[in-house]
């Protein structure tokens, strides 16, 4: 995994050339009026939904406040859109993020967390290494005693195509420090699934 800084700047004009030819590749005619400026549209979007790549976890979860809160915080259903890296189809859902603070209680503000889920989400993606990923840079930058993150997401190549199952969702978790005790996972989980 390469990072930001390591990471090209972002070439319209090469993904512009690149939706054309996928454009002629499938039998279209890019010149059509309703496709003429789908090339540059889509080149605008994939650097959108790609933004991720050039954004590291430390550029969103900056702001943290000595509160002495050491309780658990549980910021559930961040929505997740995402891109399935073996189809470059979205896979879509919701996050649950959850972490004990340090004994000093050292805690990010809510809004950070949900940052933090779309800095890894906008980029080419599989869902395990989505969880993985948050889960580890809230231990590496907030150095809570515990984290669990729980992703539930429907991936549209699935569903749109391949083996063809709209409605099934795919469940993750990655569980740190002190979550990984049968109780306070227990509590974490119960938050999450008490909707
Ligand atoms: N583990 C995991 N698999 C994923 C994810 N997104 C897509 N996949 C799977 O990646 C696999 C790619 O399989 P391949 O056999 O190489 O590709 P394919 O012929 O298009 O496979 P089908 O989707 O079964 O038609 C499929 O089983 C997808 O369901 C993900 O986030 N995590
Ligand atoms: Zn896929």
């Amino acid at each position: 995994m390469r990072a930001a800084a390591d990471v090209p700047p972002y070439d319209a004009a090469r993904a512009e050339a690149a939706v054309r030819e996928l454009l002629l590749a499938v039998g279209e005619d890019p010149e059509r009026e309703g496709l003429r400026d789908t090339p540059a549209r889509v080149a605008r979007a994939y650097q959108e939904i790609f933004a991720g790549l050039r954004q590291e976890p430390e550029d969103v979860l900056t702001t943290t406040f000595d509160i002495g809160h050491e309780e658990m915080v549980l910021v559930r259903d961040i929505e997740v859109y995402s891109t399935c890296e073996h189809h470059l189809v979205p896979f879509h859902g919701v996050a649950h993020v959850g972490y004990i603070p340090s004994t000093e209680g050292r805690i990010t503000g809510l809004s950070k967390l949900a940052r933090l889920v779309e800095v890894y989400a906008r980029r080419p993606q599989v869902q395990e290494r989505l969880t993985t990923q948050i889960a580890d840079a809230m231990v590496r930058i907030l150095e809570p005693r515990g984290v669990l993150v729980v992703v539930e997401c429907e991936h549209l190549c699935m569903s749109m195509r391949g083996v063809r199952k709209p409605g099934s969702r795919t469940v993750t978790s990655a569980v740190r420090g002190i979550m990984q005790n049968a109780t306070t996972r227990a509590e974490a989980m119960s938050l999450v699934m008490g909707r």
